[in-house]
């Protein structure tokens, strides 16, 4: 039976960046964040009803995001409003990955707002990425565009790290280096191959993989 493993953490935390090594260890990834990506592209699906909604935010590019994020970010309602466009075909997207993944014996799905809105997805585990705030913090503000404020709404509207950490099944320290990062997640996929969530629980409490839940 296929395990279906949930990958989230809070903004600049390193979601991205361990999606890549699952996939590089050959494990089939719904990517959500590139999905949001995709909707709002040139002819992407997203784009005329973002356009409609917020009217100046998109162009022959797509969707100008630095434009739509000073829109939405910071304005509960405008926010909402757009995530009832994006969430829906993100969600479509979701269920149309699985059939491309049906024979895979562990799937992962990259879904940044799995705790705050994804709802029920039938996921086996989750596994939260997470490093310490003051990393969190240099790196997000190296970012091209990104500001204190900015980065102070976005954090406003994610579930504390501390809450994530204490929620996940598994945890994948992403303060450490690439190195170290790479062969935690390693470890956590041969033992979900070898042995299934249940036994991974017992890997994880054994300190083969570094998630402490009991
Ligand atoms: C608001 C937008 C235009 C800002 O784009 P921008 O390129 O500046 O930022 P980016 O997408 O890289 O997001 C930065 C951080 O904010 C987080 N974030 C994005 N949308 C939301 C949201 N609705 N609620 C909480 N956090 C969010 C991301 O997970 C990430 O950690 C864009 O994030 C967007 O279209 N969001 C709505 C879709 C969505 O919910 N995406 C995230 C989950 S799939
Ligand atoms: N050990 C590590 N594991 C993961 N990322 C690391 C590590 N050390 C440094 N980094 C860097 O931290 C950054 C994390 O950014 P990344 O885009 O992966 O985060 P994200 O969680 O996907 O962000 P967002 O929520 O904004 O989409 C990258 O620049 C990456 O190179």
């Amino acid at each position: 039976m296929t395990i279906r493993l949930g990958l989230t953490g809070s903004i600049g935390m390193g979601k991205s960046t361990v999606a890549t090594m699952f996939r590089s260890l050959g494990v089939p990834l719904f990517d959500g964040d590139a999905e949001v990506h995709r909707l709002q592209a040139a002819g992407g699906a997203a784009v005329a009803p973002i356009e409609a909604a917020f009217p100046g935010t998109t162009g022959p590019g797509g969707v100008d995001r630095q434009l739509l994020g000073a829109r939405v970010l910071g304005d509960a309602a405008a926010l909402a409003r757009l995530e009832a466009i994006v969430h829906p075909m993100v969600a479509a997207a979701r269920t149309a990955f699985l059939d491309t993944a049906a024979d895979a014996e562990l799937i992962v799905f990259d879904i940044p707002l799995l705790y705050e809105k994804s709802g029920p997805v039938g996921l086996d585990a989750v596994a939260v990425v997470s490093a310490p705030a003051d990393q969190q913090r240099t790196r997000v503000l190296a970012r091209p565009g990104m500001t204190e404020e900015k980065f102070a709404r976005i954090l406003a509207l994610q579930l504390p790290d501390a809450e994530k950490r204490a929620r996940a099944d598994f945890i994948i320290e992403t303060g450490t280096t690439l190195a170290d990062t790479e062969a935690q997640v390693a470890a956590l996929v041969a033992c979900l191959r070898a042995h299934g969530v249940g036994y991974c629980r017992a890997c994880a409490r054994s300190s083969l993989i570094p998630k402490p839940q009991g």
